[in-house]
């Protein structure tokens, strides 16, 4: 029996796509964006160094689906990060690719036209053009590093990236994670344990060696430093949220136990809300008050946040679907997102400055 009757039986088609080079050649980063993601990377590493006494907080939808809507909501929300910006870093949320419990719409590069067509090579144009522009605006940009070939095209662009829920315990995304050129958050599992993100945190400090693609497209041996930036992010699980005070007791102690840097996000999205988008401003209100009470490890926050409150399932016909609204996880609007940052800075504004980090 011939080799070719035994390989891709189950495979439909394969279509070679631009290379991560050609892309950035069509779409290169502006002076003024590159400064952004360099200048955002670096007040995060700062953050977590305690060599700025701010929070960093990423913030925005859930996933992106509009590009014009996302626009719309950077413009916003780089108003309100320059007037909240002695308290808080904000860093937008741009998250393209979409980890699911099964399936479901996979994110804008995946599928940008939202509508099983799967025009990667339009979605990764799409998604980059995006990305520049948010960061001429002057705002860093975070995502979720879920495809391990899709940092070749747009790592340039990203201020810090998570590992999410579900890819935290994966080797290919702490191998990964390990060089990539930015702070990364670990999410602990969909079941809450945090055993996942401590031991991905330990993983990624260290070098790798794995198969991955080039700028050029071709597949290489990438032979990684090490990433020390990582951090965990608590997200709750198995039906119970993970941000009130004992459960980031629990994380700091594991985290001294394997001598871990001890920063953690709270994630006020997902579980910790059980995905009501209402209770994100409470937990936001929670993690204030820890701080206000001496916590010293919590370093940032993520909220989902979009235009408009709530969710959204994709339509048949996408002339139906609503503005500024997720496709994926419920957000809280814009009214409501301009509140709970305004809140958090007036609260911590005098108090960060003299906070003891670590
Ligand atoms: O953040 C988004 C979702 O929680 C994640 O992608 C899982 O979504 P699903 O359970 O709807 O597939
Ligand atoms: C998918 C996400 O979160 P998690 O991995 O915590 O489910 C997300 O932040 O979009």
């Amino acid at each position: 029996m011939s080799g070719n009757k035994l390989e891709n039986l189950n495979v439909a088609s394969q279509e070679p796509l631009i290379t991560p080079e050609a892309l950035k050649q069509e779409m290169p980063l502006s002076d003024k964006a590159a400064e952004t993601v360099a200048n955002g990377r670096q007040a995060i590493y700062d953050i977590m160094d305690g060599k700025d006494h701010r929070l960093f907080v990423v913030i925005g939808p859930c996933s992106i689906h509009d590009v014009e809507a996302a626009r719309d909501y950077a413009q916003r929300l780089k108003k309100l990060a320059d007037e909240v910006s002695d308290t808080l870093l904000i860093v937008m949320r741009v998250y393209f690719e979409k980890p699911r419990t099964t399936v479901g719409w996979k994110g804008l590069i995946n599928d940008p036209h939202l509508n099983d067509t799967f025009d990667i090579e339009q979605g990764l144009h799409i998604g980059r053009r995006l990305l520049l522009d948010i960061n001429e605006l002057g705002l860093p940009a975070a995502t979720e590093a879920l495809d391990p070939i899709s940092p070749q095209y747009l790592q340039d662009t990203i201020a810090w990236s998570a590992i999410g829920a579900r890819t935290t315990e994966s080797q290919t995304h702490r191998e990964m994670s390990s060089g990539l050129s930015m702070a990364i958050g670990f999410k602990n599992g969909t079941d809450g344990s945090l055993d996942v993100a401590v031991n991905a945190m330990k993983s990624v400090s260290h070098p790798h060696s794995f198969l991955g693609i080039d700028q050029q497209g071709k597949v290489a041996i990438i032979r990684t430093k090490g990433n020390n930036y990582g951090h965990a992010v608590l997200r709750g699980g198995g039906g119970k949220p993970n941000y009130d005070s004992v459960s980031v007791a629990l994380c700091e102690q594991a985290l001294e136990k394997s001598g871990l840097r001890k920063s953690i996000m709270v994630d006020c999205s997902h579980a910790n809300s059980s995905k009501d988008p209402g209770l994100q401003p409470l937990v936001m209100q929670d993690v204030t008050h820890q701080i206000l009470e001496g916590n010293g490890s919590i370093q940032s926050l993520m909220v989902e946040s979009n235009i408009n409150w709530g969710n959204q399932s994709i339509p048949e016909n996408l002339a139906d679907l609503k503005y500024g609204v997720s496709v994926t996880d419920a957000c809280i609007d814009w009214p409501t997102t301009e509140k709970a940052i305004r809140d958090m800075r007036s609260k911590l504004k005098d108090v960060l400055p003299g906070r003891k980090v670590g």
